[in-house]
């Protein structure tokens, strides 16, 4: 199987606190992959052992066949990475925004153009080009800036809470657009809050206080463990982790978020 991501035992530690402690997974190139977990379970750490920005305290990972401890420059040319704060420039335009984004991913001349086009139109941006980001809505600021990450052609495109403080119909755009990126064989690994999200991704990771809890297909999950709903279900593992962490007994007893 050709694996996009493949991560054994990841682990980082912050001093002597511990965000991620011993995941490990493996994602097939093409998948789309959701991580959820409450604020502060580890997702973006995670991710940013993944992107190569981050270096594990333990284990290893290999991104797009990529070394993520030697190789992490090969790994940052191939992803698109989107955080939740969009990162454009608001007194920019989104032409001006591309023009900077290119910049930074070292497309000149030619191909600068060429691949600025073609996020422009791939993304339904035309009309849009020669407005401030600043009197954009939240949705279109989401597209504006995964055009940006798009602009150099990334194998993986990482989203981090990407459509957080979106509108549900600008949600479900970007969720479509999303989709059809992937059946053009781009991987996507999607941090989210919003099950109903997640219950879109090929594979889900349930992440709690630093742990993969459980990962799978949204369906096989749901039938193995007879839960309706992914709700239920991400409840169900989080019952069923017997963790450490005094925060864990708090989220048990309803203090989650
Ligand atoms: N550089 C750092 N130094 C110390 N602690 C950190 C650092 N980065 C993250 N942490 C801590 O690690 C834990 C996991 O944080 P992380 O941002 O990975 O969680 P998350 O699941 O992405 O949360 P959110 O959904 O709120 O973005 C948190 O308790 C956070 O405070």
């Amino acid at each position: 199987m050709n694996l996009a991501i493949d991560c054994q035992g990841l682990v980082k530690r912050f001093g002597s606190y511990t965000a991620v402690r011993g995941v490990s997974f493996q994602l097939p190139a093409g998948a789309i992959m959701g991580f959820v977990g409450p604020n502060g379970a580890g997702k973006t750490t995670l991710i940013r052992m993944l992107c190569g920005v981050l270096v594990p305290t333990e284990g290893k990972a290999t991104v797009l066949g990529y070394n993520v401890l030697t190789q992490s420059e090969e790994i940052k040319q191939r992803i698109g990475y989107m955080s939740q704060k969009f990162s454009l420039y608001d007194d920019l335009t989104v032409k001006e925004n591309l023009d900077f984004y290119a910049g930074v991913y070292s497309l000149h001349g030619k191909t600068a153009q060429e691949q600025k086009a073609r996020v422009i139109e791939r993304i339904g941006l035309t009309e849009r080009t020669t407005q401030l980001v600043s009197a954009l809505s939240g949705g279109w600021k989401q597209r504006v800036a995964l055009a940006c990450a798009l602009l150099h052609s990334p194998q993986l495109l990482i989203l981090d809470e990407p459509t957080a403080g979106v509108d549900p119909v600008s949600r479900r755009i970007f969720l479509d657009l999303i989709h059809q990126l992937a059946k053009e064989g781009i991987t996507i690994l999607v941090s989210t809050h919003y099950m109903d999200e997640a219950a879109t991704c090929d594979y889900l990771g349930f992440v709690f206080y630093g742990r993969l809890i459980a990962f799978g297909s949204p369906d096989e999950m749901r039938e193995k463990e007879a839960k309706d709903s992914l709700d239920d279900l991400f409840i169900y593992y989080v019952e069923n982790e017997a963790l450490d962490d005094p925060r864990n007994q708090a989220f048990k007893k309803g203090g989650r978020g």
